[in-house]
């Protein structure tokens, strides 16, 4: 993984590599990339494919879909079942305003107007978190809001092999709903929503109903709101998504990578539906309902 926060950013810095990538690519377990036109001709990065003692990869795939429809739910419940990380970029940029480093005042304006940081501020922030990850260990993922454009897209397929790419859909009032009913407690971190959803089927669209996710008694004073929220930039934040994340979407269809998952209703339906979609076991809660 570390070779692969080096060969990511090199990626970003080096169109030049990523054209070439194509090329380069010999054995399925690894990546090699060109070096970088600075560096010397005859360097090699090789990405490792971390395999566990079966031979088997961890997987990799990443969650698209728009604000508020659920990809940090579903992703975070599918790491835990499938023991790989969950690395959502939105958390590594929140982490980094909560931080009042340097770029967090820069970062606050732009998240704060529903727009794209930067791709290489992403980029970093993504480095930085996946060679965290690898002192740890870790192998795998299930990225969350990454890649969001044709370039975080190019760079990377340049670095690694993605699996699968699940693409979260809703329709889009009841989006705009469940980003305005978002809660976090600011003591324990957990994630809530006070909003009901009931939307009859009209224009073609499916009805839908999304029952609230209620806070516990001890985390219903703590509740607060993330700063970008609000009516106003969620409606921003669904227009960049069309514009400039859609896209991302085509890019994974091409490749035959994308599998698409309306979601029926609010966790409890749709979770078992998507498990069926993905062809994975939840083999706890089977065992728990047959005891
Ligand atoms: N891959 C990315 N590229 C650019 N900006 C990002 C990326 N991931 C997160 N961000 C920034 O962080 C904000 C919050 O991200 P996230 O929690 O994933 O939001 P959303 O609920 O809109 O999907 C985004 O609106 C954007 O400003």
């Amino acid at each position: 993984m570390a070779t692969l926060n080096r060969v990511i950013r090199s990626a970003y810095y080096s169109p030049f590599t990523i054209r070439r990538l194509s090329d380069l690519v010999s054995d399925p377990a690894s990546i090699r990339i060109a070096s970088t036109p600075n560096q010397s001709p005859c360097t090699r990065i090789t990405l490792p494919v971390s395999r566990d003692a079966l031979g088997t990869r961890s997987v990799q795939w990443v969650f698209l879909g728009c604000p508020g429809v659920g990809k940090g739910t579903y992703a975070s419940r599918l790491s835990n079942l499938l023991g790989v990380p969950h690395i959502a970029t939105g958390d590594l940029v929140r982490d980094e305003l909560a931080s009042s480093g340097p770029l967090s005042k820069k970062l606050a304006e732009i998240v704060n107007k529903g727009q794209l940081v930067p791709d290489e501020v992403i980029i970093d922030l993504l480095s930085k978190r996946l060679e965290k990850g690898q002192t740890k260990g870790e192998t795998g993922f299930i990225l969350d809001g990454f890649p969001r454009t044709i370039r975080q897209a190019e760079i990377l397929e340049g670095v690694t092999d993605i699996d699968m790419v699940i693409n979260l859909k809703l329709r889009e009032d009841a989006l705009l709903a469940k980003c305005l009913g978002r809660r976090i407690c600011s003591q324990c971190g957990g994630n809530f929503n006070v909003a009901a959803i009931d939307f009859k089927g009209e224009n073609g669209q499916p009805g839908i109903c999304m029952p609230p996710l209620l806070p516990p008694p001890q985390c219903a004073s703590k509740l607060i709101t993330r700063t970008d929220d609000t009516e106003e930039v969620v409606k921003e934040r669904l227009r960049v998504y069309h514009d400039q994340c859609e896209p991302v979407e085509d890019f994974y269809r091409a490749r035959g990578k994308l599998l698409e998952f309306n979601l029926p209703g609010g966790i409890p339906e749709s979770w078992p539906k998507l498990l069926r979609a993905l062809h994975v076991e939840d083999l706890d809660n089977k065992q728990s309902a047959a005891a």
